[in-house]
Formats: structure tokens, C-alpha cells, sequence
């Protein structure tokens, strides 16, 4: 692996100067200087980019690169080794899952997690509930603040169902969806917390050319709801045709970032992705 040595001194003076991101004030979320480290594994070796509000963001790279690991980081699941992730220029390391998807970050992940029994509505319900301020006396007693919370909640799941397509599936078990409605419905129990920042964990994966043309204008309208979306994709015609900027890793190192032209005709992207076919799924 080519990471660079845990002890070697982060970069100072001309190198931070240089890192733009870090220093955006438009900045929506900041990963600064992180590395994070599985034993001797460097998964993240001072890695450092920013997210503006409202873009749609790629993150590449390819197999074993550092990705879902940048993801479990910004959204509680690791904590970093060293460095700072802040949102909306708050830290949120050390934060647990749930205070982060309160704070405005939702994500779905690489392989689909939904509840299996439970209806399309129902997982939906349970993303909503995330943001409900009753207690669970006002839940046990039915108190009315608690039933006007349910209502809404059901309310606005079945408009993000319609929103995402499978409004028809509303009352089936999730084990019953197909593969892209199950995809689809991770996609709206996530939006149902009402995320500033949505992270979609290679969202495209398993799915034909027509299905990914869908998923491209589904992420679209995401963005023009207000919600700013970060991309892990392997697909590089989806990543090309709906980011605005992307960062590349390799071996837990950024290589390079830019818009999707820039990116692309990087001599050390075209190095990292040798072999690679352009359109590989
Ligand atoms: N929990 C873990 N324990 C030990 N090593 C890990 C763990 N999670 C990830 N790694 C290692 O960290 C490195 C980065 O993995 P990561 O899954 O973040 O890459 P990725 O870019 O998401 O890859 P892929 O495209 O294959 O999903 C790999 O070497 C991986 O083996």
C-alpha cells in the first residue's frame, strides 16, 4: 500500500493553503486532515475535502480505496484516527449515529438495509420518527400531540414514497419490492429524516442502464428540493453526468478533485482506474 507513514507530520503552511476546501466559508461539511486507522490498515491517510450547500458531490475510487470508511466516519460510525469533520462548522466527532441524523445527516448504505416485514410505509414512518418531539408517555397514553405527529408522519412518508416512485408499493412488505424499489425506498426512509446532507452508498450498484438514468434524475430532483447529496459510485458515467465536483481516493490517499472534467483527465485518476473500463459497474 502507498499511504503515507501514520507518524509523518501533517502538512502545514503552503500545503493548507493550497487545500481550498478546507477553507471554503460556504462550506456545509468539512473533512479536515482525517485519518483513520483499522490496526496497520490506513484507510484514510490525511484526507481533507469540503461540501458545498446544494451540490451533488462524488466521492471515487477504486475497490478498497477508503469510501464507505470516509462515510462511516462523517456519519458516527468510526471515529477518526486523527483530524476533524465538522457540519454546518460544528464537530461531529464523537457524536452517535442518531444525534448526527438529527443534526441533518442521513445516508443509505451499500447493501440494502431495510426492515423485511415491515411495509414500504412503514420504514418510512420509521425515518420520520426521528423527528418526533413527543415522548413516550405522550406515545403510551395516545396523548393528541402524539397522533397528530403520527398523522403528519404518515402524511409526508407517503409523499416521499410518491416522490421517489413506488408510492403504488406503500402497502407491501419491503421483502416483496424488487431490488430497485427496495434501493428506492432506502432513499426515501433516509429523506424522511429531513436531511440537510443526504449520503448515498453506491446507490446505482445492481442496476440496468434504464434504471440508472432514473436514479441520475431522482438524485437531480433531490438536489433541487435543497438537499445537498454526496455520491459514492462506481459507475463513472453516472458520477460524470450528475456531480458538480468530485474527490477521488486511492489506497486512503485524495489524489484529486475538481469538476468532473477536471477529474477525468487527471493523469493520477487515469494511473488509479487503468484496467478499469470507464462505464464499469
Ligand atoms: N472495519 C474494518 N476493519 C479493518 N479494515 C477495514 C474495515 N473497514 C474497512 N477496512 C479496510 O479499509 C480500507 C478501505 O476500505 P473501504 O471499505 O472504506 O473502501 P471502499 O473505497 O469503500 O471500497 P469498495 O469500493 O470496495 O467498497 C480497505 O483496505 C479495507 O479492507
Amino acid at each position: 500500500m502507498n499511504a503515507r507513514p501514520i507518524d509523518e507530520p501533517a502538512p502545514t503552511g503552503a500545503d493548507q493553503i493550497l487545500d481550498q476546501g478546507v477553507r471554503d466559508p460556504d462550506a456545509l461539511l468539512e473533512v479536515d486532515h482525517v485519518t483513520l486507522r483499522f490496526g496497520g490498515v490506513v484507510a484514510l491517510n490525511d484526507v481533507s475535502f469540503s461540501l458545498r450547500k446544494g451540490e451533488i458531490f462524488g466521492l471515487i475510487g477504486p475497490n478498497g480505496a477508503g469510501k464507505t470508511t470516509c462515510f462511516n466516519a462523517m456519519t458516527g460510525v468510526y471515529r477518526p484516527t486523527s483530524g476533524a469533520i465538522r457540519f454546518q462548522g460544528q464537530s461531529i466527532v464523537g457524536k452517535k449515529k442518531h444525534e448526527i441524523t438529527r443534526g441533518g445527516i442521513a445516508r443509505t448504505f451499500q447493501n440494502v438495509r431495510l426492515f423485511p416485514e415491515m411495509t414500504a410505509l412503514e420504514n418510512v414512518m420509521v425515518g420520520a420518527d426521528a423527528h418526533h418531539k413527543t415522548s413516550v408517555i405522550s406515545a403510551l397514553f395516545r396523548l393528541p400531540r402524539h397522533w397528530q405527529e403520527e398523522r403528519s408522519g404518515r402524511e409526508r412518508s407517503l409523499e416521499l414514497l410518491e416522490f421517489v416512485g413506488i408510492r403504488r408499493r406503500a402497502g407491501d412488505v419491503s421483502r416483496n419490492l424488487s431490488y430497485g424499489e427496495q434501493r428506492r425506498l432506502e432513499i426515501a426512509r433516509a429523506l424522511a429524516t429531513n436531511p440537510t446532507l443526504l449520503c448515498l452508498d453506491e446507490p446505482a450498484a445492481g442496476f440496468n442502464p434504464a434504471e440508472k438514468a432514473e436514479l441520475l434524475e431522482l438524485i437531480r430532483r433531490i438536489r433541487d428540493t435543497g438537499v445537498t447529496v454526496l455520491l459514492i459510485e462506481h459507475d463513472m458515467r453516472l458520477v460524470m453526468g450528475v456531480t458538480d465536483r468530485i474527490v477521488v481516493l486511492e489506497f486512503g490517499k485524495k489524489i484529486a478533485e475538481g469538476t468532473p472534467a477536471e477529474v477525468r483527465d487527471n493523469p493520477a485518476v487515469i494511473a488509479a482506474y487503468l484496467g478499469v473500463p470507464t462505464d464499469a459497474a
